[in-house]
């Protein structure tokens, strides 16, 4: 293309730009007059207050702050444009400006291809700052059908390319943009069912997940608040890494917690059971155990009940066989509810005993000392103290029904107060039936999402199951990824615990978006051993695909080259996660404190945008820019070692460090760590301190163009990646690594990036009008100062 040509391409599509911009300023304006006009006089409380209460009055949607107001535009063959966006937004006219995505005229977006175009012309994808655009990419059909024929067709997906190529941090982000065809058509499955979504590491489950959520509150918004919602994620730090993505599609209010903030609320479970008392505990024998203790628990006491009177020094004497007669006479139910039977019945009982001529006898009878008797035979409980007991009475647990074995497992001798109890995750399985079964009263909701769900037991799953109105779920996860105590090889149980026989669907998703080509490749050796017969997703393509970095190191060595690697990542401006066993992790940050590297820990509940320590089992669900996996061999060791290592590789989106002790390759990793090809001779000897150490080998690292179909240009991180051999080292001197030239200018546009951020945290707190002219004032010095970026 001459420059000429280049020249009116560009100004044609500043010019379009321009207009595009128009719109999007006019749907602004429309959307913010509505706001005003519905919250002018009555709105007050704090920001999320005030935010919930507008989403309310806006038909429950609200569109977030820092959200354009459309994500996409489709024109259709009959030259009539739509826009679509999170929010339904119209003009005086009531005439629709914007549709939600979300909606039957949305859906037609995500399924148009090229040999199926469902009536569509052009799909136009917008890349925005708030309501700014940046630019914007299209699919004209006809010409990709065209291009097709030809056999010159290079790519119809450059949206989710470059939204791949982007930089992530410690929030998930919505995929709106770029939802493919298969996601689109899981994200609008029936809401009345349960809906099993399994999928390999990084093929979007939770994405979807989410993003169903909101299709399932727009399509229901009569019947369904946002509230009625909840999302259960495996940990707090799950929570808080996904939690932005419901309000950004407009969703305000959806609950979302964690499996234990949702069962132990206001207590945290510190202890830890070995797996076969976890096995246990999570078991459908459990229940019964619960249960039967519970209808077992009334206890009549040898020496009979002793109510006293009002009236006279007297008691009124109720024996061990009148108390029996009394109990045969209770209808089976909550625990809670037989209890109140008994009081009730036990002063019938003690009344008729009591000659009292005409009068009525209750009131001659003292109600504390009836509260008190009846209390002997049928005790007011909590769950928790319930628990305490039958864990702390061999007698107890035997007669609920448990086996000598059992027995063994279960009984834990009570702590001496209840608020020193160890509870463990699998308790919380046990108090949540115990505390069914002894008031029944919980919140139900009308659709539920259980992510990551193959880890949960029996017993944890029918606690989900008790908060579901009519069994509407959705249940993500991989079996592959199964690396609890109640690891399973298909999702029958599941099925069957949480579902009816018949009303339920499995769905599947097979391209994995997050992990390169070549890391996946070292994933799928370690799954062939962790699970034979699984297989791991297939990667989207990319135009380049980063290939991992192995560092063989010496024992001595090993910390310092885990901290060479992290500084290096983080130095570029990355989103770095260190995924290390317990055993080491105080070395790591031991090595981390005398580096003067500053870190979070995901074990403290949530990420940081720097530098973060996971344990294999918290990294499950999460994702880095750049991924250290220290030592293998210490991950293999834990239970479900294989697939805890599985999940540890799958974790970056860019780059990954796996750091080794030479005397501890394991085998499944063998020839990666020296490719085929690559001897020792032409591995690189490498020096760790200065000195050469002969035992650390660094495999060259590679990048490989694969020939993804794209005719976008290359993100900034990918296409100035150094290609100068040297530029792969590995510092293994802990000092600062000093960036080359090819990788100053990504590392400069993660920091602007990450400064952005934080000016947009800040600016959330402003109303949103504020922020808008703050964002147009900025946008037009950078226009006037001629940036591009
Ligand atoms: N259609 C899409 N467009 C853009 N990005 C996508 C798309 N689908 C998935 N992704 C990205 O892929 C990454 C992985 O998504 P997600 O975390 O939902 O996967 P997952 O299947 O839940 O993974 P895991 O099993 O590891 O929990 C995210 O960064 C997500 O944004």
């Amino acid at each position: 293309m001459t420059a000429q040509l280049q020249d009116t391409d560009q100004d044609a599509f500043e010019a379009e730009k321009a207009l595009e911009q128009e719109y999007f300023d006019k749907s602004k304006q429309a959307y913010d007059d509505h706001l005003n006009d519905i919250v002018s006089s009555n709105v007050s409380g704090n920001v999320h207050e005030r935010s919930s209460q507008r989403a309310a009055l806006l038909d429950r949607r609200t569109l977030d702050p820092s959200e354009a107001v459309a994500t996409a535009r489709m024109d259709l063959e009959d030259g009539e444009t739509i826009y679509l966006g999170s929010v339904a937004i119209r003009d005086e006219n009531y005439d629709l400006l914007v549709a939600p995505w979300q909606s039957k005229i949305g859906e037609i977006f995500y399924e148009a291809t090229h040999d199926d175009p469902r009536g569509l012309a052009r799909k136009r994808v917008f890349t925005t700052t708030y309501n700014r655009i940046a630019s914007f990419n299209d699919v004209i059909f006809q010409e990709l059908s065209d291009d097709i024929s030809s056999g010159t067709f290079v790519g119809e997906q450059d949206p989710l390319l470059e939204d791949l190529g982007r930089g992530r941090d410690e929030f998930m982000r919505d995929i709106v943009r770029t939802i493919t065809a298969a996601q689109n058509r899981i994200i609008r499955a029936p809401k009345d069912q349960l809906l099993v979504i399994q999928g390999g590491p990084g093929t979007g489950k939770t994405a979807v997940a989410l993003h169903r959520v909101s299709w399932i509150l727009y399509n229901h918004r009569e019947e369904l608040q946002p509230k009625d919602v909840l999302v259960v994620g495996p940990n707090p730090t799950f929570t808080k890494y996904i939690k932005r993505v419901l309000p950004t599609l407009g969703d305000v209010d959806v609950i979302q917690q964690s499996l234990a903030q949702l069962l132990a609320g206001d207590f945290a479970p510190r202890g830890i059971d070995v797996p076969d008392v976890a096995r246990k505990k999570g078991s459908a024998k459990m229940e019964s155990i619960v249960q039967s203790a519970l209808n077992g628990r009334a206890r009549v006491p040898a020496d009979g009940l002793e109510v006293r009177r009002t009236d006279t020094a007297l008691t009124v004497s109720v024996v061990k066989e009148d108390i029996e007669r009394l109990l045969a006479g209770i209808t089976p139910g909550l625990y809670n509810r037989r209890r109140a039977q008994f009081r009730a019945a036990l002063q019938t009982f003690v009344a008729g005993r009591v000659d009292a001529g005409r009068r009525d006898a209750v009131p001659l009878l003292d109600r504390a000392s009836l509260d008190e008797q009846s209390e002997r035979v049928y005790p007011s409980l909590s769950p928790q103290q319930f628990v305490r007991e039958l864990y702390g009475s061999k007698d107890r647990l035997l007669r609920a029904g448990a086996t000598e074995s059992e027995v063994d497992l279960l009984y834990r001798p009570a702590a001496a107060k209840i608020g020193d109890e160890p509870w463990t995750m699998a308790d919380l399985g046990v108090i949540d039936c115990a505390a069914d079964a002894i008031s029944g009263t919980l919140s139900r909701y009308g659709h539920i999402v259980v992510d990551e769900a193959q880890d949960l037991s029996y017993m944890q799953l029918r606690a989900v199951r008790r908060r579901s109105q009519n069994g509407s779920m959705t249940v993500v996860g991989d079996i592959a990824q199964a690396t609890s105590a109640y690891s399973r090889k298909d999702w029958n149980q599941v099925l069957t615990t949480l579902g009816t026989e018949d009303n339920f669907t499995e769905a599947e998703l097979t391209i994995g978006y997050r992990v390169p080509a070549p890391v996946l490749a070292v994933a799928a050796r370690v799954l062939a051993t962790a699970a034979p017969g699984l297989t791991a997703p297939q990667a989207f393509p990319r135009q380049i695909e980063e290939e991992p970095r192995w560092h063989v190191v010496s024992t001595d060595e090993l910390m310092n080259s885990v901290v060479s690697s992290v500084k290096e990542y983080s130095s570029r401006g990355l989103f770095v996660g260190v995924v290390v066993a317990e055993r080491q992790m105080i070395s790591v940050r031991t090595a981390f404190r005398a580096a003067g590297i500053k870190y979070s820990e995901s074990a403290d509940g949530g990420l940081s945008q720097g530098i973060n320590l996971v344990s294999p089992e918290e990294s499950k669900g999460l994702e880095f820019d750049a991924v250290v996996v220290v030592e293998p061999a210490s991950i293999l060791e834990l239970p479900q070692g294989d697939k805890l290592l599985y999940v540890a590789l799958t974790r970056t989106v860019h780059h990954l460090d796996v750091v080794l002790r030479a005397d501890g390759v394991p085998a499944m990793l063998a020839d990666f760590v020296a490719p085929r090809g690559t001897e020792a001779s032409d591995a690189e000897a490498h020096s760790t301190g200065g000195e050469n150490d002969a035992n650390s080998v660094e495999a060259e690292p590679r990048e490989k163009e694969t020939h993804a179909a794209s005719k976008g240009p290359a993100t900034s991180s990918e296409s100035e990646t150094p290609s100068s051999d040297d530029s792969h080292h590995v510092h293994e001197a802990s000092s600062a690594v000093t960036p080359s030239d090819g990788e100053l200018k990504p590392m400069l546009e993660r920091m602007a990036q990450s400064i952005a951020q934080e000016f947009f945290e800040v600016l959330r707190e402003v109303g949103p009008n504020v922020q808008q002219r703050v964002v147009d004032i900025l946008w037009d010095k950078m226009e006037a100062s001629g940036s591009d970026s």
